[in-house]
């Protein structure tokens, strides 16, 4: 993966990734979808992952992943909105994740539980629920691939997005700026055309759009219409395994 720093002197456009959330998919067609957002220009496919523990909400498990995997070429990002994530690393990344994220707030050892991901071949991000303190995050910087910011509260699609998330956001692109780090930020809920403007601007790396991309019927238009507001300069593909 390139590394991406934002010093003020880089004058590099970097390129902005689109991962839309098969939350909001049609699971009686869910390879159908997928191929048909891979096809429409995403760059990554976000998978949530909710045990209706972490969160109000049960949606699937690994051999879901297992089918995603098998639908698309593209890199895939698992969620997962879990209690006690660890007993179910190795399942996932065996299913096909790319990229594995567990939540700050339900890791009791988040340095252990990054590393592990990071040894069983699959890129690290941690996630933080909009009413959690980024600071929880800050010491695990070096160790992750990717933060995940919550712009709305996990469980649901379709929410609105949470603005307070913003100056949060702005707060981690100066951490990872300033000790130049190689290490993405993602945000997830409510992105839209309307709310992806002030998220490029503070400094957002990854886009999850659930309802955005797959309530619309034109797949292509929505993901083009994106993507022009966040790189007018075209799409990358990138963030798979090596
Ligand atoms: O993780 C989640 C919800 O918990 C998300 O990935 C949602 O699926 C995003 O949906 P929209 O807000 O984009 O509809």
């Amino acid at each position: 993966m390139e590394t991406r720093t934002r010093n003020r002197e880089d004058t590099r456009v970097p390129q902005r990734l689109l991962a839309p959330s098969i939350l909001s998919a049609d699971f009686g067609r869910l390879a159908e979808e997928v191929r048909a957002v891979e096809e429409a220009g995403a760059d990554w496919i976000h998978v949530d992952v909710m045990d209706g523990h972490f969160v109000p909400n049960i949606t699937i498990g690994p051999d879901v992943v297992k089918a995603v995997r098998r639908a698309t070429t593209l890199p895939v990002d698992v969620h997962l909105m879990i209690t006690d994530p660890d007993r179910y690393l190795e399942a996932f990344v065996t299913a096909g994740a790319d990229w594995l994220g567990v939540h700050v707030e339900a890791c009791v050892h988040l340095h252990r539980t990054v590393q592990r991901i990071r040894e069983l071949g699959a890129k690290a991000s941690v996630a933080v629920n909009p009413a959690t303190p980024l600071c929880l995050v800050e010491p695990i910087l070096e160790h992750v691939d990717m933060v995940l910011l919550m712009t709305v509260n996990p469980g649901f699609g379709g929410q609105k997005f949470i603005g307070s998330a913003v100056s949060k956001i702005r707060q981690l692109r100066r951490w990872i700026d300033d000790r130049s780090l190689d290490v993405l930020i993602q945000v997830d809920g409510g992105v839209c055309v309307d709310t992806v403007d002030v998220l490029v601007e503070s400094g957002v790396d990854v886009f999850v759009a659930g309802s955005a991309v797959f309530q619309g019927s034109d797949y292509h238009r929505t993901v083009r219409a994106l993507k022009d507001r966040f790189n007018p300069s075209g799409k990358s593909h990138q963030g798979g395994r090596d």
